[in-house]
């Protein structure tokens, strides 16, 4: 059974249909880029299987967890999967260390002590070990991205979603946010990035899923996708890119 089972999912806003009908099985450890033009739907999808969004149609389950309307199925589905996106989010009158600790304290109701030991664990996961009682504004916007990054970790997901976690990045701190991601895919982490970083899809993802226009439109091995693009709108987004 795959970790992730999404299941003709259809997703509208208003009259707009911008997910209309995605299937997508994804194996647990499996690494996987979610590339695309703006606006083919990619974040909507990722927010959808995050329970960020409701689906209109289809169905969406986590290592067998359903997502379904209520609040209990819910809660239940955001434990088991973490989101990282663009934007840091980290809390600037909080130390980085309590950063990382006050999700695992507040939401699952972990001992101090406890929140604390997972916070040395996963900072030093992500190379931050000794930033733990700095403040976020004192750390280069690379350095907030893994803090964010440690803190998605302290509640233990079984998935990671990732969504153009180095778009706001100087281009000089992409590669280190990258590495992070890098070493937690080689340590078996689930992975659905979406990304317009195609070296490192070429690189590291498993899969790669190509998004037209709300839909999945090629689906492959990175290097199948990139040098043997079937559809032209494939090949068109591949031309742009490079
Ligand atoms: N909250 C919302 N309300 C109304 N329309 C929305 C909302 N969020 C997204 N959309 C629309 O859904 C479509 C898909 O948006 P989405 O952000 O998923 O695309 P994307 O592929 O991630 O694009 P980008 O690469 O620009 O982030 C767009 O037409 C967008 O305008």
């Amino acid at each position: 059974m795959p970790l992730i089972a999404i299941e003709d999912v259809k997703k509208r806003y208003g009259d707009n249909e911008v997910l209309k009908g995605i299937r997508l099985s994804v194996e647990a450890g499996e690494v996987i880029a979610i590339i695309g033009k703006s606006g083919s739907g990619k974040s909507t999808l990722l927010r959808c299987i995050n329970g960020l969004e409701t689906i209109d149609e289809g169905s969406i389950s986590v290592a067998g967890a359903y997502l379904g309307q209520s609040e209990l199925e819910l809660k239940t589905l955001r434990l088991k999967v973490g989101m990282i996106f663009q934007q840091f989010n980290l809390f600037p009158h909080l130390s980085v260390g309590r950063n990382v600790m006050i999700s695992p304290m507040i939401v699952k109701g972990m001992p101090e002590a406890e929140a604390r030991e997972l916070a040395k664990k996963n900072l030093e996961r992500v190379g931050l070990g000794m930033k733990f009682d700095a403040f976020p504004e004192q750390l280069s916007g690379g350095q907030q991205q893994r803090v964010a990054i440690a803190r998605a970790l302290s509640m233990q997901p079984q998935a990671l979603l990732c969504d153009e976690i180095t778009s706001a990045l100087d281009p000089e701190l992409v590669n280190e946010v990258l590495a992070v991601v890098r070493s937690l895919a080689d340590d078996g982490m689930t992975l659905l990035m979406v990304t317009h970083e195609m070296r490192f899809a070429r690189e590291v993802c498993d899969r790669v899923v190509f998004m037209h226009q709300g839909k999945v439109h090629e689906i492959g091995p990175p290097e199948e996708l990139f040098t043997n693009p079937k559809t032209p709108e494939l090949q068109q987004f591949i031309g742009m890119t490079h």
